[in-house]
């Protein structure tokens, strides 16, 4: 079998138009443009790439694009400082601060200052929390971008064998409470897991988030899986990679997302789409 392809570029330029379109009903009925603050602190190459998407995407969807970017050196004081100035002005929606950050940072002090209604990368202990009780508020991007995907196969997840493999806060464990809500039985496997081919071998749909190079067998997918791949690994050469033997794994599975143009995609949309329930939707009261 080959598997049919999850198309996050395709899926995800669908989902930025019905935000553009609901952006500008907004503002027709004059309301504010979503406002997004994306704080950089340093240089790192891959995540000058992600926000300068993430700025190109606020533009083409009529949000107000106030990010900041700060000096490598930059104190956890004056970061704070910054949220604090962000999470009280009303033009700003959603705030975030692009990770990693450079060692003297302590990210879960950051994320903390960042008031939860403002939270668009869902990362706060409040959103967390929310989604771990069923109450989801503002939940993680590529998670909850996996979810939008997930729906376009059709596939109910409801008593789905899901493993996923990697248990970070950003990807892995975020994403079993996503599945679990909807009802999968979850296995969240990581680097003291034993025995990983035969939990893998056993899935009815596999999520990869671990930032190792085709570290996922092709040959342990089992036959018509959905195979759901968050890793974005550069290689010498300068090509990308997912964390997902691709080119094996895509004759078993039954759906399979690709590395570039997959996962990633989809969690900028729903960066938008978080944004955006901020601003119009959302009846946050904390
Ligand atoms: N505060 C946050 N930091 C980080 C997050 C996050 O959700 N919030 N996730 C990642 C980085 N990330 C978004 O910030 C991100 C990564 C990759 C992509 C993407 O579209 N990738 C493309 C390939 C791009 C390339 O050429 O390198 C793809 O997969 O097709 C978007 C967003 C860590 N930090
Ligand atoms: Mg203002």
């Amino acid at each position: 079998m080959t598997a049919k392809i999850l198309d996050g570029k395709a899926i995800a330029a669908e989902l930025r138009e019905s935000i553009k379109q609901e952006v500008d009903k907004q503002v027709a009925l004059g309301k504010k443009a979503p406002g997004l603050a994306v704080i950089m602190v340093g240089e790192d190459p891959a995540s000058q790439v992600y926000v300068r998407n993430k700025k190109i995407a606020c533009q083409k969807a009529g949000f107000n694009d106030v990010s900041v970017v700060l000096p490598t050196d930059t104190s956890q004081e004056e970061v704070l400082a910054l949220i604090d100035k962000l999470n009280a002005d009303d033009d700003v929606h959603g705030i975030i601060v692009q990770l990693p950050v450079p060692n003297q940072i302590d990210p879960e002090e950051i994320i903390e200052r960042i008031h939860p209604c403002k939270d668009v990368d869902g990362f706060h202990p409040y959103n967390v929390g929310r989604l771990a009780t069923r109450m989801p508020q503002l939940a993680p991007c590529t998670p909850h971008g996996v979810m939008t995907m997930l729906a376009k196969t059709g596939i109910p997840l409801r008593g789905l064998n899901a493993v996923v493999v990697g248990a970070s806060n950003i990807v892995g464990v975020p994403m079993m409470l996503e599945l679990l809500n909807e009802r999968a039985t979850v296995t969240v496997c990581h680097s003291a897991t034993k025995d990983l081919a035969k939990k893998v071998s056993e899935a009815d749909l596999v999520v990869v988030g671990v930032g190792i190079p085709n570290m996922v067998k092709g040959e342990w997918i089992k036959d018509g899986a959905i195979v759901i791949d968050v890793g974005i690994n550069r290689l010498d050469d300068g090509t990308l990679c997912g964390d997902v033997e691709y080119d094996v794994a895509k004759e078993k599975a039954g759906w399979i997302t690709p590395v570039p143009g997959g996962v990633g995609p989809m969690t900028i949309a729903t960066l938008l789409e978080n944004t955006m329930q901020v601003a119009y939707h959302l009846d946050c009261k904390v």
